[in-house]
C-alpha cells in the first residue's frame, strides 16, 4: 500500500452543509471556498455554488454541486476539504440524502436570529439516519436580533442533539468561519476505505454537458481510478473508457487519479444520462467489485400538470426543450398528452410545486416557449369494480363512476414548526385542508405540529396560506405516507355548455359545492369579455352547481382614445397583443392562462 496515499486519506474531510432555506448555506459555502483560495477575489461571484442563472435570481440551490478545497489548518497541516452542496427546499429533500451519502460529516447551519425550522429538523434527521457526524453552526451571529442561547436550546429540545459546542459564525462577515473549518477537521472523521480493493465509486450526481457528454460526480469508496481505465457501471451493465478524472475547485481541474476517499468527476464519453444513473456504482471492467454499493431508490414525481404550447405549431419545439431539460434533470418526467381543449401537449411530473415553477420558467426563458399550464394535481389510485387498480395523474381521465369502487388519494405526513402565537391560525388552516392532527408538542418558543393531510390540498395553495397565517414564521416539511380511500368527486367546468377537459379537478365531496361556485365566479372574472355572452358552469356529472355569465363586449378598446393620440392607441393595442400571447382558443372562446390556474386563486 502506498504510504503517501494512506497519509492523505487521513487528511481528507468530506462534508455537506445542511440548513433550512435562507439560513445562509450558500453564503457560508462561498466564504469557505474563498478562505481556501478556491477562487480569487475577481473570480468570486456572489454565490458561486448556485451556478444556474435562475438559481441566482431566486436565491435557491437546485442542483447539488461540489468543491474540493485545500486548507491549512491551525495545526499547520494541509487538509483536503470536499464540500458537497445540498439544496434546502422541501421539494429537493431527496437530493440532500444523496449528497450526504458521500460524506462523513455535515454542518447544520441554523440562523441564530430565526432558530430551528422544519427543514433544519428534516435534514438533520436525514444526516443522523445516514450515520453522518453533525456539527451545529449558529449563523448570522452579526445580527442584533441573534439569540444564540435560545437557538442552542431549540436545537437540543427540538432535534435532540448536543449543541453546547455549536460554532458561532457570520457567513456574511466571515467571523468564525475558520472555527467552522477547524471543527470540520477535529470533529468529522476522515473517510474509511481500502485503496487496494477493486474500485467502487458511488455516482452522487450526473448531468449532461454539451462538450464532453455525461459528467459523473462520484465518491470513491475503494480503489483507484485513472484515465484510460475501462469502467463498468454496475446497474446499467455498460462499459466505457474513462477519459478524464478530476475535481471541482469549484473550477474543473483534471487529476492523474481519483482514489478511495475522494470526491470528484469522471468523464467517459457517455452520451445518455440514463446509463450513468445517480446511485449506480462505478467499478473497473477487468477487476470488478464483487457487489455494488447500496444505491438510492428512484425518486417518483409527486405533482403533475399539463404543459401546452400556446401556438400548436410549437409542439415539436416544446418536445425538444423538454428533452433537453430532462438531460440535466432526471426527476422531470413527461409524456405526450392530448386535450380536447388545449390540443397536443405534455403531462409532466414534478417533485413539487417549486420544481414545476422552475421547469416552467426555464422553458419560457431559456427555450422561449409560450405555455399554458394546467392546475397541478396529484396521482390518484382508482380501485375498479372488477378489482383492477389503476393510477391517474389527470382528473379528466377519471373512468366512468359506475365502474369505480373507490378513489384513493395520497396522504402525507406533514410536520409544521410554528411560534406559539400563530398555532391557532395554523390549526384552523390544517383543519380546513382536511388535516388530522397526530401530535402537538411545545418546544420552548415553538410548537411542532404533526398532521396527516391529503396531498392534493397541499399542492393547491397550502404553503402560501401557511406563510400568510403565520406571517412567514411557520415552516413545513412533508413526506408521502400512503394512498387512502376518500369521498372524492370530479368537478367539471363547462364553457358555453362544452366541458373543458383541461379544467377538470378532483375534489372532496364536502367542499365540492363551494369550490364549484367559487371557481365559476373566479372564471368569470378571469375570462375577458368577448364579442358574445359566455356562460361558465361548474358541474359534477350532470348536476350543475353554478352558472356565471361573462357579458358580451360592447365597446372596442380604442373607444377610450378619443382624439388622435396615435402613441396611446399603439400602446393599448400592444398591451392587448401581449395579453393575447397567453390565451388559448377553446371552441370560440379565448381563455387566458390565469383561468387554467383559477383553482389556486380561490379561498
Ligand atoms: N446578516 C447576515 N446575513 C446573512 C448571513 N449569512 C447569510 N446571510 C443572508 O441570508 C440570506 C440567505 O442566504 P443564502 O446563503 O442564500 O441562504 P441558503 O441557505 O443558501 O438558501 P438556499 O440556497 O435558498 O437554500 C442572504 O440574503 C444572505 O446575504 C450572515 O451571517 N449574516
Amino acid at each position: 500500500m502506498c504510504p503517501f496515499l494512506m497519509r492523505s486519506m487521513k487528511h481528507i474531510r468530506n462534508f455537506s452543509i445542511i440548513a433550512h432555506i435562507d439560513h445562509g448555506k450558500s453564503t457560508l459555502a462561498d466564504r469557505i471556498i474563498h478562505l481556501c483560495g478556491g477562487l480569487s477575489d475577481r473570480e468570486m461571484e456572489s454565490q458561486v455554488l448556485d451556478s444556474m442563472d435562475l438559481e441566482r435570481e431566486r436565491g435557491i440551490t437546485i442542483k447539488a454541486q461540489t468543491a474540493a478545497l485545500e486548507y491549512k489548518a491551525r495545526d499547520g497541516q494541509v487538509y483536503q476539504l470536499n464540500l458537497i452542496d445540498t439544496p434546502g427546499h422541501v421539494d429537493f429533500t431527496y437530493e440532500v440524502s444523496r449528497s450526504l451519502a458521500a460524506c462523513e460529516g455535515a454542518l447544520l447551519v441554523v440562523d441564530a436570529s430565526q432558530g430551528v425550522e422544519a427543514q433544519t429538523v428534516a435534514n438533520c434527521y436525514t444526516a443522523i439516519e445516514q450515520g453522518v457526524e453533525v456539527v451545529a453552526v449558529l449563523n448570522k451571529i452579526d445580527l442584533p436580533s441573534a439569540e444564540p442561547e435560545r437557538v442552542i436550546a431549540e436545537i437540543e429540545d427540538i432535534i435532540g442533539i448536543d449543541a453546547q459546542d455549536a460554532v458561532r459564525a457570520s457567513a456574511k462577515s466571515g467571523l468564525g468561519v475558520e472555527d467552522i473549518l477547524d471543527a470540520v477537521i477535529s470533529r468529522i472523521p476522515p473517510p474509511k476505505g481500502n485503496i487496494d480493493a477493486p474500485l467502487k465509486a458511488l455516482i452522487i450526481d450526473s448531468w449532461f454537458d454539451n462538450y464532453v457528454g455525461v459528467v459523473m460526480l462520484v465518491r470513491v469508496v475503494d480503489g483507484v481510478l485513472k484515465p484510460k481505465d475501462k469502467i463498468l457501471l454496475m446497474a446499467s451493465q455498460t462499459t466505457h473508457l474513462c477519459e478524464q478524472v478530476g475535481v471541482f475547485t469549484p473550477k474543473t481541474k483534471a487529476r492523474a487519479q481519483l482514489s478511495a476517499g475522494d470526491v470528484g468527476f469522471i468523464i467517459a464519453g457517455i452520451k445518455e444520462l440514463n446509463s450513468a444513473k445517480v446511485g449506480d456504482t462505478v467499478t473497473l471492467a477487468n477487476n470488478p467489485a464483487a457487489e455494488p454499493l447500496p444505491g438510492f431508490k428512484e425518486i417518483q414525481p409527486q405533482v403533475f400538470a399539463g404543459l401546452y404550447p400556446v401556438e400548436s405549431h410549437d409542439y415539436d419545439a416544446l418536445r425538444d426543450a423538454l428533452e433537453k431539460l430532462k438531460l440535466n434533470d432526471a426527476s422531470l418526467q413527461y409524456e405526450p398528452e392530448t386535450s380536447q381543449a388545449l390540443g397536443f401537449g405534455f403531462r409532466c411530473g414534478f417533485l413539487g410545486l417549486l420544481h414545476l415553477d422552475i421547469v416552467q420558467e426555464r422553458l419560457e426563458r431559456e427555450y422561449d416557449m409560450d405555455l399554458i399550464t394546467t392546475a397541478p394535481t396529484v396521482i390518484y389510485q382508482i380501485l375498479m369494480k372488477d378489482g383492477e387498480v389503476i393510477e391517474i395523474e389527470n382528473p379528466s381521465r377519471l373512468p366512468d363512476l359506475s365502474k369505480i369502487e373507490e378513489i384513493r388519494e395520497p396522504i402525507i405526513n406533514a410536520t409544521i414548526l410554528v411560534p406559539q402565537d400563530y398555532v391557532g391560525a395554523v390549526i384552523t388552516l390544517c383543519t380546513e385542508k382536511r388535516g388530522m392532527q397526530r401530535n402537538m408538542q411545545y418546544m420552548g418558543r415553538q410548537v411542532m405540529l404533526s398532521y396527516e393531510m391529503p396531498m392534493n390540498e397541499v399542492v393547491m395553495d397550502f404553503f402560501d396560506k401557511l406563510k400568510s397565517v403565520s406571517r412567514g414564521y411557520a415552516s413545513l416539511d412533508y413526506e408521502f405516507k400512503e394512498f387512502r380511500a376518500s369521498d372524492l368527486v370530479k368537478l367539471d367546468i363547462l364553457v358555453n355548455s362544452e366541458k373543458v377537459d383541461a379544467l377538470s379537478l378532483i375534489v372532496h365531496r364536502n367542499t365540492s359545492q363551494r369550490r364549484g361556485r367559487e371557481l365559476a365566479a373566479k372564471m368569470r372574472e378571469l375570462i375577458p369579455r368577448q364579442m358574445y355572452d359566455v356562460a361558465v358552469q361548474a358541474a359534477i356529472g350532470a348536476n350543475i352547481l353554478a352558472r356565471e355569465n361573462v357579458k358580451a363586449l360592447r365597446k372596442n378598446v380604442l373607444a377610450k382614445c378619443y382624439g388622435g393620440d396615435i402613441s396611446r392607441k399603439r400602446k393599448l393595442l400592444e398591451k392587448q397583443k401581449a395579453g393575447k400571447k397567453r390565451m388559448k382558443q377553446v371552441g370560440n372562446v379565448e381563455i387566458p392562462q390565469e383561468a387554467f390556474l383559477a383553482i389556486l386563486k380561490i379561498d
